[in-house]
């Protein structure tokens, strides 16, 4: 029988790898799940952290802004009394106002229905309220009840520098001033471009937000416009945003700016709630409420969406818009209704209603649950968003705009004067442009070259080439517009003559709104109110009433309409001041505001207004100070541009170097504008001047101008 095989007794192997398996799955168990926690972590971690960060922790201590009561301010303002009142602005009233502990302020009253004013609120808080500099007008604190908001600023008792330049009798401003003024305006410059991290791009670069105290030194102020720039970023990508359901939001909007229900009730919203305590509030809380969660580094990136304008091209450029059928149709169906909607005004749908405003500006952030602020968020910021897919380029508009709105003085010994030297100029021109190009093309070519080999190295002389080309292209097109313009403005002699003729008499304060209407309401069909003399156009503003008791503006001068155009504020920017690359369509980087700044020193060291039309008669090519100076630096005669009222007493050295600064800073290219470090050091004799090839125009060809223009020579043959 044989006999079974014994096996020796083994352990079963089986057991044995369960346990391994086991070991191994439950290790690589525990890994997984740490990663995961640790992931967890990482991101509550990152989304706390960044919501409670303020951008300028890294170079300022969080400031605390005092929040007043409406009643506070109104009896330090003598409750808002005209007597007390300083100055009119785009989004409010500034008033003089006593406080309690005898402190002198300023007080802005912004206009409480607009919502360019909360959006510029919002954004003076923001950036504003956490500067602190010598150079920067000081921002106390501000004041929110039920629609109402109030902004305290320090006084400056010498007011602005649109004042101090324009008045009639401008003693104040000698040349030490004002060359002081420029040093002071590029220092406060460099402090927001270099000093502040992230840096702060302000926008608004001009006159009247240059205030000046006792000694009349000078300080930037109104940030209403302004933005940071966020993390080394070149152009974020405004459009990004949730257009789609940020536009959902809004139904459409009338001229200044306001939501407006098509052919639907409208009502006027309270835009916060009163919040009862607090005095003091920590301000970076509000920051926190306002760019927080997952939108916050959007948030401050996206300031300087002028939601107005962009809304009313949107309604009345219908042949401009390519992209936004919205905004056409729906600006359509408001005209259609008979425009009367205008003045009614529906700010918040339900979302943006829910909006709690007290909670953003009072509160205690950390006790709104992230979601919330993460949803909130984009109704609370749906305005700095609009300017999205839809958003129609301004600067052809507006530079069509200028067109159609320069006209010769009514003045007519200088009709006279134009008329009879118009042929001879039109031979002179061609000879002053053959010559201009000849130098325009050794400037680039030389030293253009060596400049910028110079200051950006080798490694971008392909980026160089491609300028160069783009210059050419400029050159053509300048060539194309210097005589198209002139053509233009010969066509516009003619119909002004046949007009005197008719109406023999043509008051001069009337043409700038004559023709503002009439263009305005011909070539856009638009049914404004029609034929009031106290309304006037503003991109900021839209159609508005004219203050008569306003300091600020236009009491300075006659001329009401040179005024409105060389300070009427675009879309994120104020027309004549706002940088050729940026005019409502392109991102907002320091070189706008080295740009402003060039047209601010031509206007500080001229004392003329960027666009000076109406006033006094003129030679024509006196009325675009930019390009004026730039046939003066042609002819190589530029001290004729310092202010005559100066007489010879003037330090000619500064003012030649003021005005070459500025040619630079004007140059077309935000490349070759020179930095504000170097601005300064420039003004303060610690540096030369870069030799730097100067540009011709100041704006460039537009697919939709050149093809009006070539409409007009059509019709022309
Ligand atoms: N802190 C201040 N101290 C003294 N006067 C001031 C102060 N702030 C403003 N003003 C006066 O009020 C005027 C209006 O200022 P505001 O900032 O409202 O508008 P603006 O800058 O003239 O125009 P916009 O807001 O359209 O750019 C100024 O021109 C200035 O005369």
């Amino acid at each position: 029988m044989p006999s079974r095989q014994a096996f020796p007794p083994s352990s079963n192997p089986r057991p044995k790898t369960s346990v391994i398996f086991l070991t191994i799955t439950t290790f690589a168990s525990a890994v997984i799940l740490c990663a995961i926690l640790y992931f967890l972590y990482y991101l509550w971690y990152s989304l706390v952290h960044r919501s409670r960060t303020s951008p300028f922790d890294s170079v300022t201590p969080l400031v605390k802004l005092q929040r007043f009561s409406y009643k506070e301010l109104k009896s330090a303002t003598q409750g808002f009394s005209e007597s007390n009142s300083i100055g009119k602005g785009g989004s409010g009233t500034v008033f003089r106002g006593i406080l309690k502990d005898g402190k002198l302020v300023a007080v802005k009253l912004l206009d409480s229905t607009s919502l360019q004013a909360e959006r510029e609120f919002q954004n003076e808080l923001q950036v504003l309220g956490v500067l602190r500099s010598p150079l920067i007008v000081s921002l106390f604190g501000y004041g929110v009840e039920k629609n109402k908001r109030l902004l305290v600023y320090e006084y400056m008792p010498n007011r602005s520098l649109q004042e101090s330049l324009f008045s009639d009798s401008n003693l104040g401003l000698n040349w030490g001033r004002r060359f002081e003024i420029i040093l002071d305006i590029a220092r406060a410059l460099a402090f927001l471009h270099l000093e502040c991290d992230p840096p702060v791009i302000h926008g608004d670069v001009k006159p009247s937000n240059v205030l000046l105290d006792s000694e009349f030194r000078a300080k930037l102020s109104d940030f209403g416009l302004s933005r940071m720039k966020i993390e080394g970023e070149f152009g974020v990508d405004l459009f990004s945003q949730d257009l789609g359901k940020s536009q959902e939001l809004w139904k459409s909007q009338d001229l200044s700016g306001n939501l407006v229900a098509i052919g639907g009730e409208s009502e006027t919203p309270a835009i916060g709630n009163p919040v009862e305590s607090a005095n003091e509030v920590d301000f970076a809380l509000a920051l926190q409420a306002s760019c927080s969660s997952k939108n916050s580094r959007f948030c401050n990136n996206v300031r300087g969406l002028s939601f107005s304008a962009m809304n009313f091209y949107g309604n009345i450029g219908n042949e401009y818009d390519s992209n936004s059928k919205n905004a056409k149709g729906k600006g359509v169906s408001i005209l259609e209704n008979g425009g009367e909607d205008w003045n009614k005004f529906v700010n918040y749908d339900d979302e943006l209603s829910s909006v709690d405003h007290s909670k953003e500006l009072n509160l205690n952030a950390g006790l709104l649950p992230d979601d919330t602020m993460g949803t909130k968020q984009w109704g609370k910021d749906w305005w700095w968003k609009q300017d999205g897919s839809g958003e129609l380029c301004s600067k052809d508009y507006i530079m069509e705009w200028i067109g159609s709105q320069i006209c010769p003085s009514a003045n007519p010994d200088w009709d006279e004067e134009k008329k009879c030297s118009h042929e001879k100029k039109m031979t002179d021109t061609s000879t002053r442009l053959d010559t201009f190009e000849e130098v325009n093309e050794m400037h680039l070519q030389e030293p253009g070259m060596e400049y910028h080999n110079k200051r950006f190295g080798k490694a971008e002389s392909r980026r160089w080439n491609i300028h160069k080309t783009k210059h050419k292209k400029m050159q053509e097109w300048w060539k194309e517009e210097h005589l198209d313009e002139l053509s233009k403005k010969n066509n516009k002699l003619n119909k002004l003559e046949t007009k005197c003729k008719k109406r023999l008499r043509m008051p001069h304060f009337d043409l700038g709104k004559r023709f503002q209407f009439r263009t305005w309401r011909k070539s856009r069909q638009l049914n404004v109110n029609k034929g009031d003399p106290n309304m006037e156009f503003s991109f900021r503003r839209g159609w508005k009433k004219k203050n008569a008791h306003s300091v600020g503006s236009d009491m300075w001068s006659g001329d009401l309409f040179s005024r409105e155009l060389s300070s009427t504020t675009s879309m994120r920017g104020t027309l004549c001041y706002v940088a050729p690359e940026y005019g409502g369509c392109g991102y907002l980087m320091e070189k706008a505001d080295i740009y402003s700044l060039g047209v601010l020193i031509l206007v500080i060291v001229s004392g003329r207004r960027p666009l000076h039309v109406l006033s006094s008669p003129m030679k024509l090519e006196k009325a675009n100070l930019i390009s004026w100076c730039r046939q003066l630096a042609h002819a190589g005669n530029l001290l004729e541009l310092v202010d005559e009222r100066m007489k010879d007493e003037y330090n000619k050295d500064q003012a030649s170097l003021c005005i070459n600064l500025a040619l630079a800073c004007l140059q077309k290219m935000p490349e070759l504008r020179p930095d504000i470090e170097d601005i300064v050091k420039v003004l303060k004799g610690e540096m030369d001047l870069p030799s730097i090839p100067f540009e011709f125009s100041p704006s460039p060809p537009s697919k939709l101008l050149s093809r009006s223009r070539r409409k007009q020579k059509m019709n022309a043959e």
